[in-house]
């Protein structure tokens, strides 16, 4: 199959981390034999610099013009004081907006082998499969009026609003997710505070309604951060709001050991999607070889299985993940066992590896079927 993959790898670590998921995508192409083109576009604090917005009108078209989308991350201290529109945030709230992806899908996978990575108790980890389906182009992140206002500018607005049908479409999306994994659906909301938030309640009552097979539960978003930590195990689909989706799901990275390690899909509804990791530029690490490329990695897999259909060579990536996590192999955010601490870079070379090891085992069973 050939495709072709717009990568916007944006700003510090995100360029690193891009570069990794890149190799995979070369890898995984050879090994099942299709055809990825890469088309690079600027987005964020890059974009800034070079062309004085944070999005640039030709990476809308790059990736209008692309079958999905790889994005690093944004953002940085050298762009904190620029004005609102100037921010690179923008730029990816831009993008998000401007392709209609109002599905973010942010599972939290405990592997087996990170599990002391954790600083949660193994009982709590061990064996969390759970998927966060966070709202994305609505809410509080898009409200109008928002900004500065008063003479001197002394009142601060940002404005939370929902439509029905934006709340529909991501209700309509979460319980789609639940049918295909554990039936159990838990809705975040702040109910008792916010009339966003009871519309938000009648809708999923309304669905569930009518999806009788699936199971689900209202929870207020400030005992769902608790029961995330206590007993995670408790969830199987999450779906929430904008803001909600993004504080859960940093919060929800700690299960698996390590933000570096929490893929996303952001979707709409005919399967075109932008991949990106949950965590962002991080300015701390950024140009020391030392981020966790793994949630890159990994969304590079959530590309092939939702975007391509590419279900096996999905798997193929996490198996190889899986794998070089098996064999001990860690970057510095999961915990410092100093024999088998890599860079970046090596730890990309190492899951490129495993995915040639395992198409090579496959050969020699094949020649022995
Ligand atoms: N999707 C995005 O582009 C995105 C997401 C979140 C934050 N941001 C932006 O990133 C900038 C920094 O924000 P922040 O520091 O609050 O959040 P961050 O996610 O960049 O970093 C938080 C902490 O996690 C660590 N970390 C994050 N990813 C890691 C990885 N792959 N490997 C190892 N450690 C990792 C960082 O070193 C840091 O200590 C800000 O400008 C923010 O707006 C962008
Ligand atoms: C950088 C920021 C705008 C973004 C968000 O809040 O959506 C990030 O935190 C994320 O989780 O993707
Ligand atoms: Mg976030």
């Amino acid at each position: 199959m050939k495709k072709r993959i717009a990568v916007l790898p944006g700003d510090g670590i995100g360029t690193e981390v891009a570069e990794g998921a890149m190799k995979v995508l070369e890898t995984v192409a050879s090994r099942f034999g299709h055809q990825f083109e890469f088309a690079f576009g600027k987005i964020g604090g890059q974009a800034i610099d070079s062309k004085g917005t944070p999005l640039p009108d030709e990476t809308i078209n790059l990736c209008k013009e692309s079958d999905a989308v790889l994005l690093g991350a944004v953002g940085g201290p050298k762009w904190d004081k620029m004005p609102p529109e100037l921010r690179p945030e923008k730029g990816l709230l831009g993008i998000r907006k401007e392709l209609g992806l109002f599905a973010n899908l942010r599972p939290v996978t405990a592997f087996d082998s990170l599990i002391s990575s954790s600083p949660l108790k193994k009982e709590v980890v061990q064996d969390v499969d759970l998927l966060i389906v966070r709202e994305l182009t609505g809410g509080i992140y898009f409200g109008k009026p928002s900004g500065r206002k008063g003479e001197n500018r002394e009142t601060a607005v940002d404005t939370l609003q929902y439509e029905r049908h934006e709340i529909e479409r991501i209700v309509e999306k979460a319980f789609t997710f639940a049918r295909m994994r554990n039936k159990k659906l838990t809705s975040v909301d702040k109910a008792n505070v916010l009339e966003s938030s009871r519309m938000w309640r009648e809708v999923v009552d309304e669905a569930a309604a009518k999806n009788p097979d699936i199971e689900v539960e209202h929870m207020l978003v400030d005992a769902a951060a608790m029961k995330l930590i206590s007993n995670p195990k408790a969830f199987d689909v999450i779906v929430t709001e904008n803001m909600f989706g993004d504080i859960l799901s940093d919060e929800a990275s700690m299960i698996t050991g390590s933000l570096g390690m929490l893929p996303s899909a952001s979707m709409r509804s005919d399967g075109y999607g932008l991949y990106e990791p949950v965590h962002g530029s991080a300015p701390d690490i950024a140009g020391k070889n030392m981020a966790n490329p793994l949630a890159m990695i990994l969304s590079s897999a959530m590309m092939l299985k939702y975007s391509f259909g590419m279900k096996e060579e999905a798997e193929a990536v996490e198996k190889a993940v899986t794998e070089v996590l098996d064999a001990g192999y860690r970057t510095m955010d999961l915990g410092s066992n100093s024999s088998c601490t890599l860079s970046t870079e090596k730890m990309i070379k190492q899951v490129v590896y495993q995915l040639e090891e395992d198409d090579a085992t496959a050969g020699i069973l094949a020649a022995y079927a």
